[in-house]
């Protein structure tokens, strides 16, 4: 069974939602990504999050734009840790998506991320890093994925003046 769960609450979010998918690959991490709707499909919600643990799977990544009460729905049936990404909305631009998914009442809890692709890759690796406590492989590949990028900033050319 795949470490990572990925839900997100329609397929428009679906290029969002890759950047977490595409950091799991990356990193090394296995994972399952499908459609769940708290708000069209409420009984698979229910069943997806009450046998999440029981399938082995170690974290859950939701994402969701608007109303996004998907990561909250599913984290109220699960203690298995979510993740809530605000997909960025047409009216609002994901203003809505983070304040539905942020302000969650103590004793439920969502770690939210940033809004859209920045958000859902650092899910991705926030993730990684939840499956890496347990798992070597996955930690090593994490130390490099960090090491690589600070390498990349510093071999950067100096800065020159705009023309
Ligand atoms: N926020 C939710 C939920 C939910 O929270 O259960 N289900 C769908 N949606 C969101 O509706 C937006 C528009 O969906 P459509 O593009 O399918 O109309 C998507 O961003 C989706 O996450």
């Amino acid at each position: 069974m795949p470490q990572v769960a990925i839900v997100m609450g329609s397929k428009s979010d679906w290029p969002t939602m890759a950047q977490a998918a595409k950091m799991l690959d990356t990193l090394g991490v296995s994972y399952h990504a499908q459609v769940v709707s708290a708000h069209r499909t409420p009984a698979l919600l229910t069943e997806f999050s009450e046998t999440a643990a029981d399938k082995g799977y170690q974290v859950i990544i939701g994402g969701a734009g608007g109303a996004a009460h998907l990561p909250g729905m599913i984290a109220a049936h699960t203690h298995l840790p979510v993740f809530g990404v605000p997909v960025r909305s047409s009216q609002l631009s994901g203003v809505d998506s983070l304040y539905s998914i942020v302000q969650m009442p103590k004793g439920v809890a969502v770690g939210t991320l940033a809004i859209g692709e920045a958000g859902a890759a650092n899910a991705g690796l926030l993730a990684a890093q939840v499956v890496a406590l347990q798992d070597k492989t996955v930690r090593d590949a994490i130390i490099q994925f960090r090491q690589q990028q600070t390498a990349d900033v510093l071999a950067q050319p100096p800065l020159e003046l705009p023309e």
